[in-house]
């Protein structure tokens, strides 16, 4: 095979170690094949210390990646799911989604096993909505405190001292050999995860049949049908890792069951819905879901939380 795999990926050491993981998968699927990667800075790794929220929303992580496929800078795009937009240039789209990794989120500190543990007036180091709605639900006597940064850096400030606790995805800490420093996985019931959350995705030019060829046997069709549910989800209700919403597929046999929940930050109200279908009606199921929250009043939850990061 004479043909060269051009990797685009983000500089953080998660996004490292997620492109290496896809070169390592691709030469051991492809003997001979020649990859390389090609590190670049994205704009929400520049813009560090402003909520997501608050920054101009999706595809923060992804445009730069893009932009290097479309001017053929790069022949895929290796992301997080959970960063991934729902709506793609033209010209791109997703071709692959790997294996998922524990989809749930951990809880971090160097003194309390749970957030069940935690004493009251506690502060807890998080800046996903999606996760501070879940935990103020749970336990209004906490204190959320902004934290941003990557995985290191998050464990940094934990170390320092800063707060009681801080909740990451537990696929990020695994991946990056920090699974010693996980207390306690966050149960679905009490954090339901982001769509994506634990699960790479691979992105390329839509019309390179011989990518999408050699990138066919890193595809895990149970992994991208639970995605699909949830993004679909996502996708119906403008949303993104960047808000309040939650939502987890499992399979069952041959279908999915699919929960989402669309929250208050303050964790005032939670709203949940959930359905079943069968696996191939993956996206229908999570429109379907999607409706059920917005039946329920997820739409001005959801303005109320743009309104306030100041852009619809
Ligand atoms: N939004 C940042 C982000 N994107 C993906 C992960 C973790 C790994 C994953 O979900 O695949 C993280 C960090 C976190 O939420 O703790």
């Amino acid at each position: 095979m004479s043909r060269e795999i051009r990797i685009a990926t983000r500089k953080s050491a998660l996004a490292l170690w997620q492109a290496e993981y896809v070169k390592a998968r691709l030469e051991q699927a492809h003997p001979g094949l020649q990859v390389s990667l090609v590190p670049m800075v994205s704009r929400g790794d520049k813009l560090l210390d402003a909520p997501l929220a608050k920054i101009g929303g999706k595809g923060l992580f992804v445009k730069e990646l893009e932009t290097a496929l479309l001017e053929n800078e790069a022949d895929i795009a290796v992301h997080s799911m959970k960063d991934v937009p729902m709506e793609f240039p033209e010209g791109l789209g997703l071709f692959c989604i790997c294996e998922r990794e524990d989809p749930r989120d951990a809880f971090v500190s160097n003194t309390f096993d749970s957030q069940d543990a935690l004493p009251a007036g506690s502060i807890v180091g998080t800046s996903s909505l999606r996760r501070q709605a879940q935990l103020l639900a749970r336990r209004p006597d906490l204190k959320i405190q902004f934290l941003r940064g990557n995985v290191n850096t998050r464990l940094a400030k934990l170390d320092a001292g800063e707060y009681d606790a801080i909740i990451l995805a537990a696929a990020g800490l695994i991946r990056l050999g920090f699974q010693e420093r996980i207390r306690s996985f966050i149960s679905a019931e009490d954090s339901l995860p982001a769509g994506g959350q634990g699960a790479v995705g691979i992105e390329c030019r839509s019309a390179d049949s011989e990518v999408h060829a050699l990138l066919a046997p890193l595809h895990h069709a149970d992994t991208a049908d639970r995605v699909i549910a949830e993004r679909a989800l996502n996708k119906h209700l403008n949303g993104g890792c960047q808000v309040p919403i939650a939502c987890y597929a499992m399979l069952e046999g041959n279908d999915l069951w699919l929960r989402g929940l669309v929250g208050q930050p303050d964790g005032g109200r939670l709203l949940r819905a959930e359905a079943r279908a069968p696996r191939q009606d993956a996206e229908a199921l999570g429109v379907q879901v999607a409706d059920a929250l917005l039946k329920q009043g997820a739409a001005a939850i959801l303005a109320e939380v743009y309104g306030e990061a100041g852009h619809p």
